[in-house]
């Protein structure tokens, strides 16, 4: 069974080819012609000398050719040895691999900052060479420079701190951006991570330092999606930190005063959003890591004006979703019987709520995409946050948690009651799904685990998705240990798989949303959307659920290998750009118009995105005075 054909029939309609092939389709060769990729063009450069040294986008080191090295006044700067890329990786990695000698495994290790030092100072000297050896060995990198020691980095950020990469858009510069944005030399820009620094991963307000994770999820943007890393800006807004700590930390590398609040907070977003689009009219701007009560705010406020979205509330959302239809295919179970689960989700912030909205929708969607079935399907939830279990009793609701409080006859007849304990919970409910997106490690107790023995599932599902790996729920060897071989289990940090000794093996998903952002950002910015609907995103996680083959599934492997990352995120924005077409936003990108694209086949459009997504290849130099 091919891994198309079994899903259900809501999804295949969606993924269905949407067009009808027509000889008026331009041939594969001419496709090529409108996309021919940017890689063998000449790069023209405006400098010279160890200027072109001291500029990690241009500089290639040793690997300089003495062509070149005379065309841009280079002889003489670098040791005579001209080296293959090859050959400089291979150096690199004598230099990195050095510190495996005595590190223990796991990203967590003392080693990880030092690693994460090394791949820093060569980002800051070579960037073809950096992402050349990320993407080489992403699985053994990206736990490096993204989740979770991007985490370490952000909080030790005043210590780490040598070169500035991005913008810094603070308190102090009201009324000076629409200026102070021309300072960025780029004059394209196709990607802003940005963050506020309010909520970082799991780790709270780490202010200034947040800029890490922008930086973070921008490699990944390059790594995965192909963007080129000369058209990415991570971005911090400082409105300052309630983070104590910090604002008595000498060190400290931000404003020193309490964040912002209200309506100056909003004058301060909105004075950067219209800087950006003023500037780069095309830009996507991804929102990541604001706390939970702006997340949702700023989303509305922009979304429907601008080319963003927000990756803990909706991208989140759609790896979640992905991970939760692969846990029915997993019981051998169709697609369709989805809106049967039931699903405890602890935690009710910026992704848990992203989530459950996006569940409720996808299980309406299959009973029928009506009121009635959205009413249907909120009852299959139960959300417990800090003060336990959410029901109408609830004083002084958060608004956006109120659409999933039980009703208290339901809850009393099942022995629960308002605020009853996440153990209480799974102990009566007997779920399907236990989810955790509540930045409380081990949250999921033993206790927790030995009730979730009661679920009515043949494979009950775990996902532990705090991050980092010091916030998880619970690891895979608590849930494989307690619950045996036939759980499902996904993680938002990487863990390694559990051998259970007897010759199977427990899998440990990575259920993060690195898995769609990168897809979602390339397919809107090729598709030249002005928006990313809710269509796009909901196709973004159809794909992604539908990358996973029957036998996959069955083995318990509900996520992909990140090492298939890239040929996943050209599936996303494919899918993406499909969607974009059905729902007539595709406004075409650079040289292919819309009625273009429209006519694409999906192989096509396929083709279009392999055909822009840069790869680290070192450029002929061309030197141009003015
Ligand atoms: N895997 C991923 O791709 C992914 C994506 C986004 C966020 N996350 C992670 O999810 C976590 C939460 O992110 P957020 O933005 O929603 O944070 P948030 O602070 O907005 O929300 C945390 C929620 O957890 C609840 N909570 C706190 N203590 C609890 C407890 N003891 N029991 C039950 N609930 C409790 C809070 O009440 C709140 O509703 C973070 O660790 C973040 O790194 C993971
Ligand atoms: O950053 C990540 O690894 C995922 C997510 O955006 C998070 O905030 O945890
Ligand atoms: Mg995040």
């Amino acid at each position: 069974m091919t891994k198309w054909n079994s899903l259900s029939a809501s999804l295949m309609k969606r993924l269905k080819l949407h067009y009808q092939m027509s000889n008026s389709i331009p041939a594969l060769s001419q496709v090529r012609s409108f996309t021919t990729s940017e890689g063998h063009r000449p790069a023209i450069i405006h400098k010279r000398s160890l200027d072109i040294l001291h500029d990690p986008w241009f500089n290639k080191g040793t690997a300089f050719t003495m062509t070149e090295r005379d065309r841009l006044d280079l002889r003489g700067l670098l040791p005579p040895n001209v080296m293959s890329s090859e050959q400089q990786i291979e150096r690199f990695m004598v230099d990195l691999k050095r510190l495996e000698v005595q590190a223990r495994d796991g990203p967590s290790d003392p080693n990880a900052l030092a690693k994460w030092r090394i791949l820093n100072r060569l980002h800051d000297r070579n960037e073809t060479m950096y992402y050349k050896v990320l993407i080489a060995h992403i699985e053994e990198y990206a736990p490096i420079v993204y989740t979770p020691t991007v985490g370490l980095v952000c909080q030790n950020y005043s210590g780490l701190f040598r070169r500035p990469r991005g913008m810094y858009f603070s308190a102090e510069d009201r009324g000076e951006m629409m200026s102070m944005v021309y300072n960025w030399p780029a004059d394209q820009v196709d990607m802003i991570v940005v963050t506020d620094g309010s909520r970082i991963l799991g780790l709270g307000d780490l202010g200034v330092h947040g800029i890490g994770i922008a930086i973070g999820k921008l490699d990944l943007y390059v790594a995965a999606a192909g963007i080129n890393p000369q058209r990415v800006l991570p971005v911090m807004i400082d409105v300052g930190t309630n983070n104590e700590k910090l604002l008595k930390d000498p060190l400290y590398l931000g404003l020193q005063q309490n964040r912002l609040d209200g309506d100056e907070y909003l004058a301060i977003i909105d004075e950067f959003m219209e800087a950006v689009f003023t500037r780069w009219p095309h830009v996507i701007v991804q929102f990541e890591d604001f706390q939970s009560k702006w997340a949702f705010k700023l989303l509305q406020r922009y979304r429907n004006t601008y080319r963003m979205f927000n990756d803990d509330v909706q991208g989140t959302a759609g790896v979640a979703i992905a991970g939760l239809l692969g846990a029915v295919r997993a019981q051998g179970r169709p697609m369709i019987d989805f809106p049967k689960q039931k699903i405890v989700v602890a935690g009710a912030g910026s992704a848990g709520i992203g989530v459950l909205n996006a569940a409720r929708k996808t299980m309406a969607r299959m009973l029928g995409n009506n009121e009635s079935a959205f009413e249907a399907a909120r009852s299959q939830f139960w959300v417990v946050d800090a003060q336990g279990l959410i029901t109408e009793e609830r004083e002084n609701i958060d608004q956006d948690a109120s659409p999933f409080a039980r009703k208290v006859k339901e809850i009393n007849r099942q022995g629960l009651r308002e605020g009853a304990s996440l153990v209480e919970v799974v102990q009566q409910v007997k779920p399907d799904v236990l989810l955790g997106l509540s930045a409380v490690g081990g949250l999921f107790t033993k206790e927790v685990l030995e009730a979730l023995k009661g679920s009515t599932a043949t494979r009950p599902a775990i996902f532990a998705m705090s991050n980092p790996t010091t916030n998880a729920e619970c690891t895979p060897e608590q849930a494989f240990s307690i619950l045996g071989e036939n759980v499902i289990f996904a993680s938002g940090s990487p863990f390694k798989d559990v051998d259970f000794g007897n010759g199977h093996i427990g899998h440990c998903n990575q259920g993060n949303n690195m898995y769609l952002f990168p897809g979602i950002g390339l397919g809107t910015l090729l598709s030249g959307a002005p928006i990313v609907s809710d269509g796009m995103l909901q196709a973004a996680a159809e794909c992604l659920a539908a990358y996973m083959t029957e036998d996959e599934v069955h083995e318990g492997i509900i996520y992909p290998s990140i090492s298939s990352i890239r040929d996943i995120t050209k599936e996303i924005a494919a899918a993406v750009i499909m969607e974009a077409i059905e729902e007539d936003l595709v406004e075409g990108y650079r040289g292919v118009d819309a009625r273009e694209l429209q006519k694409f086949s999906k192989e096509q459009i396929l083709e279009f995105v392999k055909n822009n997504m840069w790869s680290p290849e070192y450029p002929t130099l061309v030197y141009n005075q003015d």
